[in-house]
């Protein structure tokens, strides 16, 4: 079963993008694995490709290639200038005929007002892009389209040629092995800068004490050298062996990859329903069923967790209130049990009103209380001034959005930016009155376990 439409729309539209064409074709082509699709990808396109897989697993999404990339340095206003540039690209080039819309797909920085220097030296503020070559699996089906967006009036010989180059792929991921990747050679593990993070708990725990501020999230890097250079294919191989229950993602940028299995959704939008996630206070898995129930319960009850996870609530509630009708929040938080932790979970719910969309929701979510804190500004500010570290893209939203709106962000933890040799690791947690540097650096051990164990950094004695 084929569904293709090529076709081009033309309007008299004010924006930057006059002139521009969009030429795409999709056709059904039997299941195949989403990696070996993405490794295909690496010959031509390394750089240039995307990975997303949801949390339920019925949603893989890959990407090879930029069809458009939009992205922007600035410091203030870039997540409208993400919103604008996509409503005037969509407006521009889509139409009912396309029977699959384009998808952009990437992310945003933590705080592009933290001007350390960091490893991050690919990734703009902003960095988005629309894929050459995508791969959707839904339910038991998978679907390739071809995106062309281009100013040329003649692209007949260039689609043509994507056309076979799309064939190749399909057939180099068909055939290709997805179970051939080892872990790497891992020659160091060094935790960076240890003692600025354990001096910024203490420092951050007696303002929220002095009443300055009340909920700060502080965070520290790991960072992992290899014997050889490991691919973004083998990470992701790694991560997704590790961690079934979490939204897996990879996104490279040149010789950069920033990837990771996080459990967090920051919000989803379909058919103008909105969906959040409260994930905030920690607690390891018990080694046997009676131990994780009774640490599952003490959870539950546990002062400092419970105030660190009502943060996250009350600031996402508020904010559906603000952008929706008919909000729903329990009342009690649920655990929500991954393989190596257990979290506070609520999640939030309601109906997006007119004109509110996904990614006004993105801006005002990020950063919630969970990577952030309370009140939200004053903790960036001390996130920048005590914190050890340039978070990059790590704790920020990654994910993707459709032209018609509809899509889904990640709030980027459990994560890790891979160069070369290199990656460094993320992991932080929520400081607030009664918390302690010894307790929160052991919590943010846990954090770094499923991505130590997805890149053999975990020593030997440790399991
Ligand atoms: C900061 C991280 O996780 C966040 C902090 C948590 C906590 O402090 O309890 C729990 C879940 C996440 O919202 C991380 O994984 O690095
Ligand atoms: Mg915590």
């Amino acid at each position: 079963m084929n569904s293709e439409s090529s076709s081009s729309t033309q309007q008299s539209a004010d924006s930057q993008y006059e002139g521009y064409r969009f030429y795409t074709e999709t056709i059904e082509v039997t299941r195949m694995s989403a990696l070996a699709f993405f490794e295909a990808g690496g010959s031509d396109h390394s750089g240039k490709r995307l990975y997303w897989q949801n949390r339920e697993k019925t949603f893989t999404l890959v990407g090879i290639g930029h069809a458009h990339v939009l992205s922007t340095n600035k410091a203030n206003g870039r997540f409208e200038e993400i919103k604008k540039e996509w409503q005037n690209l969509c407006r521009q080039i889509v139409n009912e005929e396309h029977s699959v819309q384009p998808v952009l797909f990437g992310g945003f920085s933590f705080d592009p007002l933290n001007n350390k220097a960091s490893e991050w030296k690919r990734f703009p503020q902003a960095y988005f892009a629309v894929p050459t070559f995508q791969l959707v699996l839904k339910g038991e089906q998978a679907f390739i389209s071809i995106h062309l967006i281009t100013q040329k009036q003649e692209s007949f010989a260039e689609f043509e040629a994507m056309r076979k180059e799309r064939d190749k792929l399909i057939h180099a991921a068909q055939v290709s092995e997805v179970d051939k990747y080892d872990k790497p050679q891992t020659t160091g593990r060094i935790e960076l800068k240890k003692q600025a993070y354990l001096d910024s708990i203490k420092q951050v725990t007696d303002i929220i004490k002095a009443k300055e501020v009340e909920k700060v999230v502080i965070a520290r890097t790991m960072k992992l050298e290899f014997e050889d250079v490991f691919t973004p294919t083998s990470a992701l191989y790694q991560v997704s062996n590790e961690q079934p229950e979490s939204f897996l993602f990879g996104l490279e940028a040149e010789d950069q990859f920033f990837f990771g299995a996080t459990p967090e959704r920051l919000v989803k939008v379909e058919n103008h329903k909105a969906l959040s996630t409260c994930l905030a206070g920690s607690t390891p898995r018990g080694k046997t069923i009676e131990k994780d129930t009774e640490l599952g319960e003490i959870l539950l009850k546990d002062s400092k967790n419970r105030a660190e996870h009502q943060y996250v609530v009350n600031m996402i509630s508020e904010v559906f209130r603000a952008n929706c009708s008919r909000t729903i929040v329990p009342k009690l938080p649920k655990l929500m049990k991954i393989r190596d932790i257990q979290h506070l979970y609520t999640p939030v719910e309601g109906d997006l009103n007119p004109g509110a969309t996904l990614f006004d929701l993105v801006q005002v979510l990020h950063p919630t209380p969970a990577l952030g804190g309370e009140p939200k500004l004053l903790a960036l500010e001390m996130i920048r001034n005590y914190e050890a570290m340039n978070r990059g893209y790590y704790a920020a939203p990654v994910g993707w959005i459709d032209a018609k709106g509809d899509g889904e962000f990640a709030v980027a933890i459990r994560s890790a930016l891979l160069d070369g040799k290199e990656a460094y690791l993320y992991a932080g947690g929520g400081i607030v009155a009664d918390s302690t540097p010894e307790s929160e650096y052991d919590e943010t051990w846990v954090k770094f376990r499923p991505m130590l164990r997805a890149l053999g950094g975990q020593l030997s004695d440790e399991s």
